[in-house]
């Protein structure tokens, strides 16, 4: 059965497209991440990510990564799990936290959103 693997170009229903472009026997791995939307108003640029992922005898690895958007002060979390259905097609199944960046500490509470979210291969 093929193993679930992160290497390679994906993209989301809210169309964004990610290349995990290498990884190590460790399980890290880094690559790009380009979203299409926003919920600031700068424009939007290709921004990096690093992550990690079990290795070993795993057929679907469960994984985690760090988007440091290049555009704005935000941070993305992802964690998930790579499945492969019956014939063969692969999905990202994962959840997100998304730290917006906040002028004062007393706005610290309304900082921190959270989603759901899918990838399946470009
Ligand atoms: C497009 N997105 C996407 O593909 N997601 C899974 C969610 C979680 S990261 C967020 C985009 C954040 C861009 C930077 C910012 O607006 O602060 C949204």
């Amino acid at each position: 059965p093929p193993q679930c693997s992160l290497l390679g170009l994906w993209q989301n229903d809210l169309g964004s497209e990610m290349n995990i472009s290498a990884g190590n026997n460790a399980g890290k791995f880094f690559g790009t991440y380009l979203t299409k939307v926003s919920a600031t108003h700068k424009p939007i640029a290709v921004s990096p990510l690093r992550g990690s992922q079990q290795m070993g005898n795993v057929k679907q690895p469960t994984f985690g990564f760090t988007v440091t958007w290049s555009f704005t002060d935000s941070t993305t979390v992802f964690v998930g799990q790579c499945f492969v259905d019956d014939k063969g097609k692969e999905t990202l199944q994962t959840m997100w936290l998304l730290r917006k960046k906040v002028d004062s500490i007393e706005d610290n509470w309304q900082a921190t959103l959270v989603g759901t979210n899918n990838f399946t291969r470009l």
